[in-house]
């Protein structure tokens, strides 16, 4: 029941406005795109979009696994909701801004467009332990990647899709050492790029010295995260499984989206659609926040 026109007639501009805040944020760090679409992922797969990520608090989702010393573009997020309420005041709901945000920021790094639905409603809760549960880790295997995106309604398809989102962005040191060091059960990373990632991710130390997640074009967003995948060259054990982790309908997935960059765009736009489906709070449920960080 969420619609592209529900702010038509109440923030007539809300493109425009985000479009504007989120490219120039880009331009001041081509990363940035990277993080917002990421902050859109945790969201949504944590009691739906509902932008309880973006709640402050020692007890919330910022400090969930996945997320503390890690999520990141909360800031631009906040510059974003400033510009909106100047022009349409208490209307824009937090997680309706940060699908939208998700879009743009895609877009500003070449990427596919899609049509935002918009009406979903803000939390009043964040919780950490299902951020803990739902986001599945970097060490996932192919099979959890399937289990954890099909509890949120996500097909096969759409987590090979999804996941190409790691054509953009960084990881830190911390989240693919295993790999390098302790040798992952099942794993077929490539020799020479092991060596290389060994020299800025040591044994001990450089937690969070990074890597780009797509070692061709990390600041473009195109389908060689495919093509690496194919080459053993994906950065996370989680992004090489759904290539060699024995299941053919998810190598099948991958070879088509890494032959066929139009194949990728087109799933990707529809998979972010059904991603920012997940569980809204709509009608009278939730509220719109004032500040993104806090409830009203
Ligand atoms: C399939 C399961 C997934 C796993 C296991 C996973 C895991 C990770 C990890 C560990 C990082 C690096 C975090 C850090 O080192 O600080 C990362 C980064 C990132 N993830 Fe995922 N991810 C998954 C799916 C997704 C999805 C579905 C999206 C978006 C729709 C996404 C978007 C991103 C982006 C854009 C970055 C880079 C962020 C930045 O540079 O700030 N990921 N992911
Ligand atoms: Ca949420
Ligand atoms: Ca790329």
């Amino acid at each position: 029941q969420l619609s592209s026109s529900f702010y038509s007639s109440t923030c007539p501009n809300l493109t425009d406005i985000v479009r504007n805040v989120i490219q120039s944020a880009v331009a001041n760090e081509n990363r940035m795109a990277a993080s917002i679409l990421r902050l859109h992922f945790h969201d949504c797969f944590v009691n739906g979009c509902d932008a309880s990520i973006l709640l402050d608090g020692s007890s919330g989702e910022k400090n969930a696994g996945p997320n503390v010393n890690s999520a990141r573009g909360f800031d631009v997020i906040d510059n974003v909701k400033a510009a909106v309420e100047s022009s349409c005041k208490g209307v824009v709901s937090c997680a309706d801004i940060l699908a939208l945000s998700a879009r743009e920021a895609v877009v500003a790094l070449r990427g596919p467009s899609w049509t935002v639905v918009f009406g979903r409603r803000d939390s009043t809760t964040s919780s950490q332990s299902t951020a803990n549960s739902a986001i599945p880790p970097p060490s996932s295997t192919a099979s959890r990647l399937i289990t954890s995106f099909q509890n949120q309604g996500l097909s096969t398809q759409d987590l090979v899709a999804l996941s190409g989102s790691h054509t953009i962005g960084q990881a830190q040191c911390t989240n693919f050492r295993a790999r390098l060091y302790n040798g992952t059960s099942g794993d077929t990373i490539d020799a020479s790029f092991k060596s290389n990632l060994e020299r800025n991710c040591p044994s001990t130390g450089g937690n969070s010295n990074l890597a780009p997640l797509d070692l061709q074009t990390p600041v473009t967003f195109d389908n060689l995260y495919f093509k690496n995948l194919q080459a053993q060259k994906g950065l996370l054990f989680s992004d090489q499984q759904l290539f060699s982790g024995g299941q053919s309908s998810l190598m099948s997935t991958v070879n088509t989206y890494a032959n066929n960059q139009q194949a990728f765009f087109s799933a990707f736009a529809t998979a972010m659609v059904k991603m920012g489906n997940i569980n809204p709070l709509t009608g009278s449920n939730g509220q719109i926040r004032a500040n993104c960080r806090k409830t009203n």
